[in-house]
């Protein structure tokens, strides 16, 4: 009977104890995609001992969440460990605890008020920015700006969570490790009984040096804050936040102890990151494969922008097509191209078909945007398409899903939306950008739970003097 039910959906061929598991390749959603092509939107694997439904298209998305909301995420090993037991947010289990946290974090962290109040760090960190990349014109080098705009991302979001400069300089390789770790394939997740593999290969010792180095840094920066803090600090830094309302009797159950409040440092550090920095590095990778695109937006930013000498956070409500290159960048390249994995916590009926609890839902982001019957030459790069579309990627249109869908999405993104098109715009708006001579472009991505451009993006950059 169970294999008449799994036969219900498509299930691709699998092999004794290791199931799908040899189907799902260096970059899963790419073959996962390939999978779906094949043997439709909506397909049953079984992941060595893990039932796995993937999700592939929109209409598919909309027909499953129409009866099931999927509001668990699963349990993860270097999740776990990284989110000290579940406390974060992004891996918490459905429940009140996860309820209460995204709510505070909502009203109190990433609220459009506190997102704006951190407007001088952004300003700030992309001046840096410009500065560096000046100072590369004037010696003509080319500047590697897969680093550059990581380094900014971290450093807005540093200053941001920790409140000091310094701390950003520190951290950037530890969260390098932890954003690796968070995505390499651990065996113990899909084959529990063959966990050991995962110690033989050393990925746990590496798991436990890089746990211990974040959290030694956690513990410096609390405490400093309950020291009242250091002179670097900003005047209201996340964790300043946090730690009132670990004060706060009326939050006493949600953020009761440290461990808490690290649990959403994690989320705020390594969720903001990496995600804005993959954004920027896509999109000037598809603005040099596409001139066209990359002039019309250029002209844009520097009409609005005028004498000025740089692009204002104001000014960023006027610049229409940088926001639709953005957009058309996170169809092609969604930074979590899987999002975060959920889980039934109970058998589900799914178009007339039973689901068993503890089933991994997988939802394809990239496969849904690049789903012909939804987009016109989706491999196609035209931020054109989106301007008299109604497709929006707030999490409530399921044609184009980069920061999730429903209840679980991503609550980050209006901190995320300024500082991608604040640096873009200025990047644009100060110089003019090539290729190395003799070199060609590339979109060879990186494993990841963020996925990467594999190969750094190099450019030339040419300042442009008609702004001053
Ligand atoms: C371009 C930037 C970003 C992208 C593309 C992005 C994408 C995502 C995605 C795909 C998810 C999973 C959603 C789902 O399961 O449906 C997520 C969750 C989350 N994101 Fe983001 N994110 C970005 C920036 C940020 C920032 C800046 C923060 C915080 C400072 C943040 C905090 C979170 C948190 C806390 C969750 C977990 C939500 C939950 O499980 O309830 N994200 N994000």
């Amino acid at each position: 009977r169970k294999n008449q039910r799994n036969h219900l959906f498509a299930c691709p061929r699998k092999l004794p104890i290791i199931g799908n598991l040899h189907q799902i390749g260096a970059l899963p959603h790419r073959s996962l995609h390939k999978l779906s092509v094949k043997h439709g939107p909506l397909m049953l694997l079984q992941l060595g001992s893990v039932p796995t439904l993937v999700i592939s298209t929109a209409d598919a998305l909309r027909e499953v969440l129409k009866t099931n909301d999927f509001l668990n995420r699963p349990s993860l090993y270097a999740a776990k460990r990284y989110s000290y037991g579940y406390l974060s947010i992004s891996f918490a289990p459905y429940g009140e605890y996860w309820r209460q946290a995204r709510k505070v974090c909502i009203s109190e962290l990433l609220s459009v008020k506190r997102v704006q109040s951190f407007g001088k760090i952004r300003e700030e960190e992309v001046a840096n920015l410009i500065s560096g990349i000046r100072k590369a014109c004037f010696s003509s080098n080319p500047v590697n700006l897969s680093k550059v705009l990581q380094d900014t991302s971290n450093m807005i979001v540093t200053r941001v969570t920790f409140g000091d400069r310094i701390a950003a300089q520190a951290n950037g390789q530890i969260l390098e490790e932890n954003q690796r770790l968070l995505g390499e394939f651990w065996v113990v997740d899909y084959l529990p009984w063959f966990g050991w593999i995962d110690a033989l290969t050393g990925l746990r010792k590496r798991l436990e040096i890089n746990f211990k180095e974040l959290d030694e840094f956690f513990n410096h920066v609390i405490e400093e804050h309950m020291r009242g803090g250091s002179s670097n600090h900003e005047p209201c830094d996340l964790v300043h936040v946090l730690l009132q309302l670990h004060k706060d009797p009326a939050y006493g159950t949600t953020f009761s102890s440290v461990s808490h409040i690290k649990g959403i440092i994690v989320d705020m550090f390594a969720a903001g990151t990496d995600t804005s920095y993959a954004t920027l590095t896509w999109s000037m990778t598809e603005l040099i494969i596409n001139p066209r695109a990359m002039a019309k937006a250029r002209d844009e930013v520097r009409k609005v922008a005028g004498k000025k000498g740089k692009v204002e956070e104001h000014d960023l409500q006027d610049l229409t097509y940088l926001k639709l290159v953005i957009k058309e960048t996170m169809r092609l390249h969604p930074p979590a191209p899987l999002l975060i994995p959920r889980e039934t916590t109970e058998t589900c009926v799914i178009q007339g078909r039973q689901v068993p609890p503890k089933t991994r839902i997988i939802i394809n982001a990239r496969a849904i945007s690049l789903d012909p019957n939804t987009w016109e030459n989706p491999e196609e790069f035209r931020p054109e398409r989106f301007i008299d579309s109604n497709a929006d990627f707030r999490g409530q249109d399921f044609r184009f899903v980069p920061f999730g869908v429903g209840r679980r999405s991503c609550p980050g993104i209006n901190f995320a939306l300024p500082v991608v098109e604040l640096v873009l715009a200025n990047l644009l708006y100060c110089f003019d950008w090539e290729l190395p001579t003799g070199q060609e472009m590339d979109l060879e991505e990186e494993l990841g739970i963020t996925v990467h451009k594999k190969n750094p993006l190099v450019l030339v950059p040419k300042l442009f003097q008609g702004n001053v």
